[in-house]
């Protein structure tokens, strides 16, 4: 990937349909020709100009605006072609055959080594470039693709924060701090005899705790980010007829599942995205849990299950109005035991009490340790409280001004980073301390840390981070 990195491309940088303005957007080196050929001349730097664009006959495609960004001072780092036309798909189509004809006429031309054809750019080729062009770094790319995705404005603002910077700031503050560590080590292994003493005048201990203290400040608060990019699949399973449907319906504001009193109506899982401050939940309703005779049920139940396994939080729903009765109890416990041994200890499962609006008296018994709430899918009672218990659930500390937006391969990063801190502290901890292993847990440590800013990451991932771009951007 790293090889191609120069010859000119060009895309349609525009979302595809119809709108009031469409762009194509060229990038390479050495683009004036290539602007005198499609503008018929050469643009003023940075500066609108309005004219006609034409196919190789003449013949005028549309009017707009041309843009002429002479590299480095541009998105990409390189020089940058904006066509500004209107944006109905046949003529941004032309366009780009335009473009692309005009690019394969000048290299026919001139045979230019340093203009090689103008093609098609791969998604996220642009921003790939800004990155390999230092005009941004790998955290603010990804940062670019998560804010064109964001489904809430709290993503967003947190986008935009990780754009400007803020979040690759506190990576590279602790990697000075890191490297400010490293080199007071590195030092004394060059004067063994004096190495402990070296080591504790410096503080050396102090410092790496300061350094973990740190870490785990940006740890939470990428956690946060993390959160609000991905959000958390929560499952509501329980008995047929708890009112599982009602309550992803209730959640949604919308019917989206169908509700009937007919046990063991739904089947498929059915999955909404909903938002409680900012926070995507996607949350899957499923088929009742039993034993059942019915083989298309069956295979809903299968898929529960499955579903269940993969939940990040499980609303377990009771049937308040019929607690009275033992078999449902029974059942209940049956689905309990089940549930124990299907989810890992990690992943939290919240009682939910239905039906509050048929017995309002109620006070069942709550299980310790777990978070419980008593709601009424019907009515729309306690689904305030279940909503606070579920950002609680999913660890969400509601302070989005100072939350940047990350990824989970930036949280893993950052763990990787802490055990390697960890590793390092021990050795300072221990009584004859191993210098050289000592040093290569810090170095490990920054290695770790780099791979968010893509100092240090492999052309494979930056292949994966790149290609799962919007086309054109
Ligand atoms: N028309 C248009 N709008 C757009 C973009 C674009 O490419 N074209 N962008 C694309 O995603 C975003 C803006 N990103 C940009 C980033 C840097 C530069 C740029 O010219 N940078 C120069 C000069 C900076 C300055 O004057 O301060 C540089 O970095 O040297 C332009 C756009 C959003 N809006
Ligand atoms: N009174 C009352 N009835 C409810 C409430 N929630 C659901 N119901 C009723 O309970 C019945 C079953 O509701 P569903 O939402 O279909 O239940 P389910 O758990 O999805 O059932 P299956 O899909 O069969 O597993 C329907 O008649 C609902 O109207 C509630 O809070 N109060
Ligand atoms: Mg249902």
């Amino acid at each position: 990937m790293l090889a191609r990195h120069h010859d000119p491309i060009v895309a349609i940088a525009t979302a595809p349909g119809r709108g009031a303005v469409g762009i194509v957007r060229v990038s390479g080196r050495g683009l004036d020709t290539l602007v005198q050929a499609l503008c018929g001349r050469a643009l003023k730097p940075r500066e609108a100009t309005y004219l006609p664009f034409r196919d190789a006959q003449g013949q005028a495609i549309d009017q707009g605006l041309a843009l002429f960004f002479p590299g480095p001072h541009s998105y990409t780092g390189e020089d940058v072609l904006e066509l500004q036309a209107h944006g109905g798909p046949v003529v941004l189509q032309l366009l780009l055959a335009r473009c692309l004809e005009a690019g394969a006429a000048l290299e026919a031309a001139t045979g230019q080594p340093c203009l090689p054809g103008l093609r098609v750019a791969q998604p996220g080729e642009f921003t790939e470039r800004a990155f390999l062009n230092d005009k941004i770094d790998l955290a603010q790319a990804e940062a670019i693709a998560d804010l064109i995705d964001a489904s809430t404005e709290a993503a967003a603002r947190s986008a935009s924060r990780s754009l400007t910077g803020a979040f690759s700031a506190e990576i590279h503050a602790l990697r000075d701090a890191l490297i400010h560590l490293r080199m007071l080590v590195e030092a004394t292994l060059d004067f063994p005899e004096e190495e402990i003493d070296f080591l504790r005048k410096a503080d050396a201990r102090g410092q790496l705790f300061q350094l973990e203290q740190t870490l785990a400040q940006v740890m939470q608060r990428a956690r946060q980010g993390a959160l609000l990019r991905e959000g958390i699949k929560v499952v509501i399973a329980g008995q047929p007829n708890a009112g599982k449907s009602s309550l992803l319906n209730a959640l949604a504001g919308a019917e989206l599942a169908i509700v009937t009193p007919i046990a063991g109506t739904t089947r498929d899982k059915v999955q909404e995205t909903i938002q409680i401050e900012g926070v995507p939940l996607h949350v899957i309703d499923t088929a009742g849990l039993r034993d059942s005779d019915d083989e298309v049920e069956r295979i809903g139940i299968a898929r529960a299950w499955d579903a269940i396994a993969a939940a990040d939080a499980v609303l377990f729903l009771h049937d308040l109005a019929r607690w009275d009765a033992f078999e449902y109890r029974a059942a209940d416990a049956d689905i309990e035991s089940a549930l124990g041994q299907k989810l890992l200890s990690s992943v939290p499962v919240i009682d939910v009490w239905n039906k509050v609006d048929c017995v309002p008296s109620a006070l069942p018994p709550q299980a310790a340790g777990r978070a419980a709430v008593h709601l009424s899918a019907r009515t729309g009672e306690g689904l305030d409280a279940l909503r606070r218990i579920l950002l609680e659930v999913a660890g969400w500390q509601s302070a989005p001004e100072g939350v940047y937006i990350a990824r989970a391969r930036h949280v893993q990063a950052l763990g990787s980073v802490q055990a390697h801190l960890a590793q390092a502290a021990a050795q300072l901890d221990a009584r004859g301390p191993a210098l050289d292993l000592l040093a290569e847990e810090l170095r490990l440590a920054q290695n770790a840390l780099s791979t968010i800013t893509g100092e240090f990451t492999s052309d494979d991932l930056l292949g994966v981070i790149f290609s799962s771009f919007c086309i054109g951007k």
